[in-house]
């Protein structure tokens, strides 16, 4: 997937790094948010455990075999702006030290659960009266608890637990049972014992405190919106309607559908990105081993993305957190994209070799990101999927909701030389085939855009929600 660090470390060692190249936020700090000129970095793989004959539990092989010399891409890094405008890489020091050890020794995930999930997909409720931390990306989200010897057997997770506001393992699925996925779905979520991996001397555990995508309902009284504030919403809902859906090429193999998701979908979506975010493996900011942070908050399923590897795992270094399952719910509303781009394509190119030019996939993966209003991305590739799936260009499919945020891409990671579009709420992006390459990121938000009608539904945060599917 996305990162380029260009730090060889751990079990990623020797086995093809280009160290050299793409370091977009070296300790130094001084890379260009979009690098000009710049090449895809160092090669990931993903050693997501395969069985005897490499195959992973659901039959895909996750082993990223023959990818040695592939480089790597995602820029997944934090970034601000400079006084010309470009945007560096932030290097914040980790106050709490706690990813560097969590990720170089083990614990039991621990999540903490004063923020129960509330609402489930399907039900109409969107009640999002909990708890829920802070978006701000300068927060650390993680805390590391140091073991003492009875947490190998579990001992003093309960003591710590005290302390942390966190429960015991034992109740740790309860946020997930309101999350009316498929019962499989729901047995493939809990918690799995194999997350206790081994532990170095000073053994640590890292907390990931649950981000929630919406906000608490506060009971209190709203004001009333401007005249200017009110003509705003009007015309923009205006305009979305009016837009209806419709599809746009915007260079081969990379079709953005406007207006594409109904709000009703809009809406289940984020209540199936609260429920399952809130629980195990969800919403995390990651933050890189040298203490720099991403601008947004992230989660993966299906496998768990490591930006900072650059690669897929079954459980993230971070918490331990086995990847959520991926939701079958998402399997027609992408495969509806895909057969509207490929009529899309067929109608502007007169082409029937629509499947070449956008082949279709099956995603089995689906990387969650949530931007708050000062969120971003910065260019980069989406190469850490399996070399059939970048051999075969299979696309990546881009849901984004919330907030509207600038979308760049372009053939080379410089901002200066990328397109730009808008990504607004309920629209599709895809791009596969001879775009599955291209550069790609955010490089903002714009806030109060989200549709009106939509946050009448669901309190979702301000800021911006994105998922993309691919197909490892
Ligand atoms: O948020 C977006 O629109 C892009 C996200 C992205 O590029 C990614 O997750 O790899
Ligand atoms: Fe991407």
């Amino acid at each position: 997937m996305y990162s380029d660090r260009g730090r060889g470390r751990g079990r990623d060692r020797g086995r093809g790094r280009d160290r050299g190249r793409g370091q977009w936020c070296s300790p130094g700090g001084d890379e260009n948010w979009g690098v000009r000129g710049g090449s895809s970095g160092p090669s990931f793989h993903c050693d997501r455990p395969v069985g005897a004959d490499g195959s992973s539990s659901d039959g895909k092989s996750f082993s990223n075999r023959g990818r040695n010399s592939q480089p790597n891409s995602r820029g997944w890094f934090p970034s601000y702006p400079n006084s010309e405008g470009n945007i560096f890489c932030q290097k914040e020091p980790l106050e709490k030290k706690s990813l560097e050890d969590s990720m170089s020794s083990t614990g039991r995930i621990l999540r903490d659960q004063s923020a129960p999930s509330c609402s489930s997909i399907g039900s109409h409720h969107s009640d999002c009266s909990v708890a829920s931390n802070s978006v701000n990306e300068g927060d650390s989200d993680t805390v590391s608890v140091p073991l003492g010897d009875g947490a190998k057997d579990g001992a003093m997770h309960l003591d710590f637990s005290h302390k942390l506001n966190i429960f015991p393992l034992e109740n740790q699925n309860e946020s997930h049972l309101s999350f009316q996925a498929g019962a499989n779905d729901l047995l493939s979520q809990e918690m799995d014992p194999n997350n206790v991996v081994s532990a170095g001397d000073s053994e640590q555990q890292a907390v990931v405190k649950p981000f929630d995508i919406c906000l608490p309902k506060t009971g209190t009284i709203k004001l009333k919106p401007s005249l200017l504030e009110k003509n705003r919403v009007k015309r923009n809902d205006a305009k979305r309607a009016a837009d209806g859906m419709n599809g746009r090429i915007l260079r081969p193999g990379m079709v953005l559908l406007k207006n594409y998701l109904s709000l009703p979908e809009q809406i289940q979506i984020i209540k199936l990105c609260r429920d399952i975010g809130l629980g195990p493996g969800g919403f995390y900011q990651p933050v890189y081993r040298d203490g720099g942070r991403m601008h947004l908050k992230m989660m993966s399923l299906g496998s768990s993305w490591d930006p900072d590897r650059g690669e897929y795992a079954e459980h993230r270094p971070v918490d331990g957190a086995k990847a959520p399952i991926f939701p079958s719910d998402f399997h027609p509303l992408v495969e509806r994209a895909i057969k509207d781009s490929h009529a899309l394509i067929e109608r502007n190119l007169k082409s029937t070799a629509a499947e070449v030019i956008l082949p279709p996939l099956s995603p089995n993966i689906c990387v969650v990101n949530f931007y708050s209003e000062s969120g971003r991305l910065g260019l980069h590739q989406d190469k850490d999927e399996s070399q059939e799936s970048l051999d075969r260009r299979l696309p990546v499919v881009s849901f984004s909701i919330g907030d509207a945020g600038e979308f760049l891409y372009g053939d080379q990671r410089d901002v200066e030389k990328a397109e730009k579009v808008w990504l607004e709420s309920g629209d599709v992006l895809i791009f596969g085939g001879m775009s599955r390459h291209v550069f790609h990121g955010v490089s903002s938000v714009q806030p109060k855009t989200a549709p009106k009608a939509l946050l009448d539904e669901i309190n979702l945060r301000p800021g911006r929600l994105n998922l993309t599917f691919r197909e490892y």
